[in-house]
């Protein structure tokens, strides 16, 4: 199978190539490597030998694959999805960007989740398979068995969403952002004796000046919160609450029957993982001890944690699950609205699970097909 890779050495791209030489991936493929930057350079080291970089606008080239992966973004998929598909190419397009999510003849891919999809899909002949929005996965995956036992009535879901969700760069600002805080009050903070609310005033004075970096934000983040990403809708939503009840829906091939999905989209600072604050109503008073064993059961990676101030403390965390694939739900226990209404806590990376992990298994899904 001859696999184009188009933005490999951005920040998915890169999650994408770490995870593949760890499974071994490209031995069971010829890739080619393509920029939109380089053409000629030489591509990412893995372990054989690649021809040069090629040019990922040159539609020919394209053309003689059997499939391309794409983490370059929405505007590529834009400027060269519809003319390679109008050169009559009929290969697989496998795409972290948003932009082909919700087309008719595309699927979200989340193996783990919607296996029974991607394959109908594949036996239908669909060729198109888009990753999820990260938020969405990561719930889909912690909450998967609760889904896939059609115990939910609707959730709500308040977010935690993570800087490297808005990308590298704002990875980059958050970290600055925290260092021009720390510098801010360094003499005071040596002193055991300054007080804290000079202390405060400074920090809120270095916040609110005009020197604190806020290019890619655009307002402060460190010692801060954002609570809007993402374009606004004319329904007040954000377009990331949007994407939690269109994707999921389509996720689980439900869009005919679709679960109400909604909440608040906030970012955080945190560098790349995404937390949840679920309230989920279910359609039954389900006991505990059953929704945690449909919870932990429900594929490998989601982690069941006992709502004990100690463990969820140690495990439930962005520290904890940064760079690891395991997707830990917990803090379940039944609010005071009634039975049926639980809480749940969820964190997972969002570059893992959250973009580029979907994207290297729906490949494999076809190598072994
Ligand atoms: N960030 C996220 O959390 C998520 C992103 N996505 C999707 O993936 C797309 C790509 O996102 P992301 O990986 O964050 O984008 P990046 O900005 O990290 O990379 C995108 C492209 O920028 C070019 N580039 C220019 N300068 C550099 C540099 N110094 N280092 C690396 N690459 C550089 C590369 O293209 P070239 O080699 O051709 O020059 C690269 O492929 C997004 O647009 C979005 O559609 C999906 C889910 C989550
Ligand atoms: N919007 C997400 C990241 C992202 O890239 O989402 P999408 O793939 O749906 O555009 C965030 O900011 O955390």
């Amino acid at each position: 199978m001859r696999v184009g890779f188009v933005g490999w050495r951005g920040m998915v791209g890169s999650v994408l190539m770490e995870r593949m030489l760890a499974e071994n991936d490209f031995a069971d493929i010829e890739p080619v490597f393509f920029t939109t930057s380089n053409v000629g350079g030489q591509g990412p080291a893995i372990g054989k030998d690649i021809p040069a970089l090629k040019d990922a606008r040159d539609i020919k080239q394209l053309a003689t694959l059997d499939a391309i992966v794409s983490c370059q973004g929405g505007d590529y998929t834009k400027s060269v999805f519809a003319d390679l598909r109008a050169s009559g190419w009929n290969g697989y397009w496998i795409d972290a960007a948003s932009s082909l999510r919700m087309s008719k003849d595309a699927i979200i891919v989340l193996d783990p989740v919607n296996q029974n999809v991607i394959k109908d899909g594949l036996t239908n002949g669909v060729k198109n398979f888009i990753g999820g929005n990260c938020t969405v996965s990561l719930m889909l995956m912690g909450l998967g068995g609760l889904f896939k036992e059609d115990l939910i009535e609707w959730v709500s879901a308040m977010t935690y969403q993570a800087a490297s969700g808005a990308g590298a760069q704002n990875m980059r600002e958050l970290i600055s952002q925290m260092g021009s805080l720390r510098d801010a009050v360094a003499p005071e903070l040596a002193d055991p004796a300054s007080a804290i609310l000079d202390i405060d005033r400074k920090i809120a004075d270095a916040m609110r000046s005009g020197e604190f970096p806020t290019d890619q934000f655009g307002h402060p983040l460190a010692g801060s919160l954002l609570p809007f990403i993402d374009t606004q809708l004319d329904n007040g939503q954000s377009r990331e609450e949007w994407k939690g009840q269109a994707e999921t829906n389509k996720i689980l091939g439900r869009s005919d029957s679709p679960i109400a999905i909604d909440g608040t989209c906030v970012r955080i600072g945190a560098m790349r993982c995404h937390s949840q604050a679920l309230t989920i109503k279910l359609k039954q008073d389900v006991p505990l001890t059953e929704v945690e064993s449909i919870l932990s059961e429900a594929n490998e990676w989601a982690k069941f944690v006992p709502n004990d101030r100690d463990i969820t403390l140690r495990e439930l965390t962005p520290t904890k699950v940064t760079g690891t694939l395991s997707v830990p739900v917990g803090r379940l226990r039944k609010m005071n609205m009634g039975p049926e209404y639980l809480n749940a806590f969820t964190v997972g990376d969002q570059l893992l699970w959250g973009a580029a992990e979907p994207l290297r298994r729906m490949l494999r899904i076809l190598i072994e097909s």
